[in-house]
């Protein structure tokens, strides 16, 4: 494609420790602005292949192109990383005793004071953090270290930017507000931005592209809303949206004949009173704000469905539900 400025191709780093550890055969590109999310669980091997792009581990195989060329890796160069990237990884590399101010301005040049001035103030303003001007890092929270850091590796007009768990320091309120930041700093800037997270939500809210890994593979990329509607995999149904997975036989139990694993997300299941044979029993009601989850029962096999209209149907009520949509995957699928 025309505006591409990362290709992966064929990435493997495996830890001599581990044996089975790493990132194993990874190719997928992508293009300029894009915000695009690698999800998977603990140890799935997120940072591994983001530290591949940057250039930070000498791959076994395969290669990064950065605009056509070549990533160099650590043994290539003096300074290991790559120039026309920033990397802000979880210990925020911060020079705790200066002032927010001046960890944001020392990625500029002294050259012209005035546009360094401008630049770093307007970069605050992008992240939120002006109040803190003068404020040392050292009487930051990790919230508002996470925010500078990322204005100091923006503030310098990066055309990569390369996240590992950006929003692990903040709680959930301030969690919507940076996600929100990102995205509207991505598109008036152009950046294009790679994250890494364990929550798939940081990826279904903000990413143009998805990228699951599992076990050191990739599992399923593509546009979140695709990949959410039309799982290729059991295992990206449950990570993406806690999905129901039900073994044929099991299915069977609840009236639908699939000689395959029937797989669906909570919200597919409707409750209405009047389907009389599709009967379950509360189990269990969990709070979820503004929303309950249900947990089902009918015939021993269990589900979940979501209840939008809270305290509507309490443990131990009898409810009709039907499973309106659900997709089928072959027995010994993952
Ligand atoms: N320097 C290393 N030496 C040996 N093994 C490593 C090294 N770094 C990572 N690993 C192993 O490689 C696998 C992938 O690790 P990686 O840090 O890439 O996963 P991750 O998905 O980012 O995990 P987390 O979400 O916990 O940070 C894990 O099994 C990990 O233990």
């Amino acid at each position: 494609m025309d505006n591409q400025i990362i290709s992966v191709k064929h990435v493997s780093k495996r830890y001599a420790t581990a044996p089975y550890s790493g990132v194993n055969d990874i190719s997928f590109d992508i293009q300029a602005g894009q915000i695009v999310a690698i999800i998977g669980e603990s140890g799935s091997g997120k940072s591994t292949l983001l530290k591949s792009i940057f250039g930070l581990l000498k791959l076994d195989s395969g290669e990064v192109l950065f605009n056509g060329k070549r990533v160099l890796g650590p043994d290539e160069q003096l300074i290991p990383g790559h120039k026309e990237m920033k990397m802000v990884t979880q210990d925020f590399s911060l020079n705790i005793y200066a002032k927010v101010y001046d960890n944001i301005a020392s990625m500029l040049s002294n050259t012209d004071i005035s546009s360094k001035n401008s630049k770093t103030v307007a970069m605050m303003q992008h992240l939120h953090i002006e109040h803190l001007r003068d404020k040392k890092i050292i009487e930051l929270s990790g919230g508002e270290q996470q925010r500078v850091a990322i204005a100091k590796a923006l503030v310098s007009d990066t055309k990569m930017l390369l996240l590992d768990e950006p929003f692990s320091q903040v709680d959930a309120l301030l969690k919507n507000q940076l996600r929100a930041d990102l995205k509207r700093i991505a598109s008036e800037t152009g950046v294009t931005i790679i994250l890494v997270s364990h929550d798939p939500a940081d990826g279904l809210f903000l990413a143009d592209q998805l990228i699951l890994l599992k076990d050191g593979k990739l599992l399923q990329q593509g546009k979140p809303s695709d990949i959410y509607n039309d799982p290729a995999h059991i295992y990206t149904a449950q990570i993406l949206g806690n999905a129901v997975a039900l073994t044929p036989a099991d299915a069977e139990k609840l009236g639908i004949h699939a000689n395959q694993q029937v797989v669906f997300y909570p919200e597919w299941v409707e409750l209405k009173a009047s389907w009389a044979s599709r009967r379950f029993e509360v189990k269990d009601v969990y709070y979820k704000g503004f929303f309950e989850e249900l947990l089902l029962e009918r015939n021993g096999v269990q589900i979940r469905a979501i209840q939008l209209n809270r305290e509507a149907h309490k443990k131990n009520d009898h409810v009709q539900a039907n499973i309106g949509r659900f997709l089928t995957f072959d027995v010994d699928a993952i």
